[in-house]
């Protein structure tokens, strides 16, 4: 029996070729941002009060701090006693109830830590020392009360403007995401390539894009779904990158990096920071070859001492032996960790179930109600701002 098909006259699949999605006259986020922006920027410059104020009634109810940021030419180099500002740091993450566990100590304690504009910080700690936490909190992506951090003069969970101008960026994590019944951690990829991840960001230098590209030594042609973690990561960083960012704040990002990347990205890091000062932070359990990259060293210790120095006060740095300094270091942290605490039980007592020191756990399914995501990986206090 025949079998009806349809047929293109053009021959066989032109048609398809030919067709084009339409572009819908809409603006994404960031164009409306950079839109936004340009528009202030142009209303300040010419003296009169912003045309984008907020619509009628939402100051009163979003806090914005009293000072307004400072402008500065693009080629103006950036320079600040604190662009990095935190006091009084208190952290916890929250329960399922949106609320501090209770009985259990916060994660991050009474911090307090100033990096001038122009640095590049090494962020050192053990495994769950808080640095990833850290780093999200000064990255915006959880809230804590505006005070006690300012970034470049700001609060950054408050200020979204600072992460959406891509004045202040983070890059970190694996390139993935909760999908709702598909899975954990899923890559984000798809059957298209690099180039149009790349172009998708709006009002960008195109000779930065083509310096980054060639540093990150990118094939704009990749396809998103048969690249490599590391070729995957070198697309992540560049699109963090894209933008002349004032803050970077970097967490474990050159982990899938051949050597060859990873020195090159650094020393592009590194003439970003000298030429046009803006202030790195960079979260890394990797150490080789390191030593002539920092001005600064911090080491978190169980989320309560951050102790910052200055390169030229470390000796091991110029001595090349930041490995050994590392070792070291950690070294004495654990053995105030054993003497403090004890080894852990191995033994398992079935009468501990469900009790952790003098607290309890909440009960939990692993779903957060009304998110469609677990609560075993997400918390409720994180914001989805990547
Ligand atoms: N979403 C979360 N909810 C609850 N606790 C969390 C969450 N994320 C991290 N923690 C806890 O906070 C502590 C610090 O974690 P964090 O990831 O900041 O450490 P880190 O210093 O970056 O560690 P690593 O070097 O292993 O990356 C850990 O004990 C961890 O269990």
């Amino acid at each position: 029996m025949p079998v009806p098909v349809s047929q293109t006259k053009a021959g066989p699949g032109l048609h398809i070729t030919q067709q084009h999605n339409a572009v819908l006259a809409s603006e994404g986020p960031f164009e409306r941002a950079a839109r936004m922006r340009a528009e202030r920027e142009a209303a300040e410059a010419a003296g009169v009060a912003s045309p984008q104020a907020l619509p009628d009634g939402a100051q009163n109810k979003m806090p914005r701090t009293e000072t307004p940021m400072p402008r500065r030419a693009p080629d103006e180099k950036i320079q600040g006693d604190a662009i990095i500002d935190v006091k009084g740091l208190n952290f916890s993450y929250p329960g399922l109830d949106g609320r501090p566990i209770p009985n259990q100590p916060p994660l991050i304690r009474n911090m307090s830590f100033k990096l001038p504009a122009g640095s590049r910080c090494l962020l050192l700690g053990s495994n769950g020392a808080g640095k990833t936490t850290f780093l999200k909190l000064l990255g915006g992506k959880h809230m804590v009360p505006p005070e006690t951090i300012q970034v470049l003069g700001q609060p950054p969970f408050h200020q979204t403007e600072l992460v959406s101008s891509g004045d202040l960026m983070y890059v970190g994590g694996n390139w993935t995401r909760d999908v709702a019944f598909a899975g954990y951690s899923v890559p984000l990829a798809g059957d298209f390539p690099a180039s149009r991840m790349i172009d998708s960001i709006p009002g960008v230098d195109p000779a930065r894009k083509e310096r980054l590209i060639k540093v990150l030594d990118i094939d704009v042609n990749w396809r998103m779904h048969q690249v490599s973690d590391g070729q995957r990561r070198r697309v992540q960083i560049c699109l963090g990158l894209l933008k002349p960012f004032k803050v970077l704040l970097l967490d474990e990002v050159t982990v899938d990096l051949d050597v060859l990347g990873r020195a090159d990205l650094l020393r592009f890091l590194q003439d970003e920071c000298e030429t046009r000062g803006c202030t790195i932070i960079y979260a890394t359990h990797i150490f080789d070859g390191l030593e002539f990259w920092p001005t600064h060293l911090a080491y978190l210790a169980r989320g309560q001492d951050l102790l910052l120095r200055k390169a030229e006060e470390v000796p091991e740095l110029r001595e090349g032996r930041l490995l050994e300094l590392v070792y070291r270091m950690l070294t004495a942290e654990q053995e105030k960790v054993l003497q403090a605490r004890g080894p852990r039980p191995v033994e398992w007592d079935p009468s501990q179930e469900g009790k952790v020191d003098n607290f309890s756990y909440a009960f939990n399914n692993g779903w957060t109600p009304g998110t469609l995501t677990s609560s075993i990986k997400s918390s409720t206090n994180a914001v989805m701002r990547n």
